[in-house]
């Protein structure tokens, strides 16, 4: 029987819903003709307030023609406990906005699926070859975590781009461990490290509890090229792997749709903003999103093609709605409460309206946290 492959993404916070997108469009157009696409589904993990309450009809509909599952999930146990002690060392990164990436350890609750591969929102997978990581450890058990090592200190994994075997046991553990646990970041890269990485030989107790074999596996850098990357070696190296590249993976606070676009005008971001143009002007986004706000900059984008418009997807997407949803094309996973209740909730969407400024990118806004938090009402605390 084939493998189900699960290739995820996580949102938590609109600012990243550009990110999100634009990655399931790449994901989707590379897959074409591939021999692994039948076996891989895209999915969105995303936070069940900020699904049902913050997006617009028009929203929900891209993200539903985008990711075939839509995974809707609820807070961590504890989480705001987790946050609070994780608070001091996330000060350290300067990016409070983190706190909840700590939601990735529900990607091991996936047990509908034989492996799941993580990408952040901010990554960009750049060819087919990309799909070499599915195959590079068929041996890979559910103790295992493959990652590439980190940038800022190697002997640690990045957790951008994660392949892991779900696993309610692990998941489990790994979610008690990081109750229990001060993160090293305050989120989820540190915790992950703590975890499963024996360099960090913070809990081998804890971790002998679930099985002496929990370790990471050391994927290639190509597979997950962070930049910024201003090491001393980097020029040189970027030059000489460049063509093997399959991954990038724009890290730190300034994302691709954040800030304008002569501040980089390095390959990657254009590579980056193609997909993003590729994806508006296939799905005629240009009709409702007429000047988009992508940070700073404003996008006066007119596209005019004979593709799939918006309006269409909407139709489609009521009239899913009347048939009670085909699990395979819109699949919505409630992991805490029956799908029942998350389809009939889902016939109150509000009217279709514009947004304004649907994507306005807003970093300096003082109540970021607040908002982030409500997308998690009525968490344990
Ligand atoms: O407001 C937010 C912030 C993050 N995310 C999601 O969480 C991911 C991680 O955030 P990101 O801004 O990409 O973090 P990085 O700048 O990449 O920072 C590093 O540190 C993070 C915290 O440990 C890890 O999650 C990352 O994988 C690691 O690359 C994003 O890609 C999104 O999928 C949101 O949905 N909303
Ligand atoms: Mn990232």
């Amino acid at each position: 029987m084939a493998r189900k492959v699960a290739i995820c993404t996580l949102l938590y916070s609109r600012d990243y819903l550009p990110g999100a997108l634009t990655l399931a469009y790449q994901l989707q157009r590379l897959l074409k003709s591939t021999v692994v696409e039948s076996q891989i589904t895209i999915c969105l993990l995303v936070a069940r307030g900020l699904f049902k309450n913050e997006f617009s009809a028009q929203e929900t509909a891209l993200i539903r023609s985008l990711f075939k599952e839509v995974i809707t999930i609820e807070p961590l146990q504890d989480q705001e406990k987790s946050v609070e002690n994780n608070k001091e060392n996330l000060e350290l990164l300067k990016r409070p906005e983190l706190a909840f990436t700590l939601l990735k350890a529900r990607l091991w609750e996936l047990v509908q699926f034989d492996q799941v591969l993580f990408l952040d929102a901010d990554t960009l997978p750049l060819d087919k070859e990309f799909f070499n990581i599915l195959e590079l450890y068929p041996e890979q058990t559910r103790f295992q975590i493959a990652a590439v090592p980190d940038i800022g200190w190697p002997d640690m994994f990045n957790t951008g781009v994660l392949s892991l075997i779900p696993d309610l046991e692990v998941a489990r553990s790994l979610q008690d461990f990081l109750v229990k646990t001060v993160s090293i970041d305050g989120a989820d890269q540190g915790i992950f490290n703590q975890f499963f990485n024996p360099v960090c030989n913070y809990s081998r107790e804890v971790l002998h509890k679930i099985s002496p074999l929990v370790e990471w596996i050391r994927l290639p850098f190509i597979y997950n090229v962070t930049m910024p990357n201003y090491g001393y070696q980097s020029s040189p190296a970027m030059s000489f792997f460049q063509q093997h590249i399959k991954l990038v993976h724009f890290i730190g606070t300034f994302k691709p749709w954040s800030h304008t676009t002569s501040d980089y005008e390095d390959r990657y971001h254009q590579l980056w903003r193609n997909a993003h143009c590729g994806l508006y002007s296939e799905y005629h986004l240009s009709n409702y999103f007429t000047h988009l706000q992508l940070g700073n900059v404003e996008t006066d984008t007119y596209f005019d093609h004979e593709t799939l418009s918006l309006s269409i997807l909407l139709n489609q997407n009521t009239r899913r709605k009347q048939t009670k949803v085909e699990p395979d094309v819109a699949t919505q996973i409630d992991l805490n409460s029956p799908q029942e209740a998350a389809i009939e909730e889902d016939h109150q969407e509000p009217p279709i309206s514009v947004p304004q400024s649907a994507f306005k990118f807003d970093w300096e806004d003082t109540d970021y946290l607040d908002r982030v938090q409500r997308a998690f009402p009525g968490s344990d605390t």
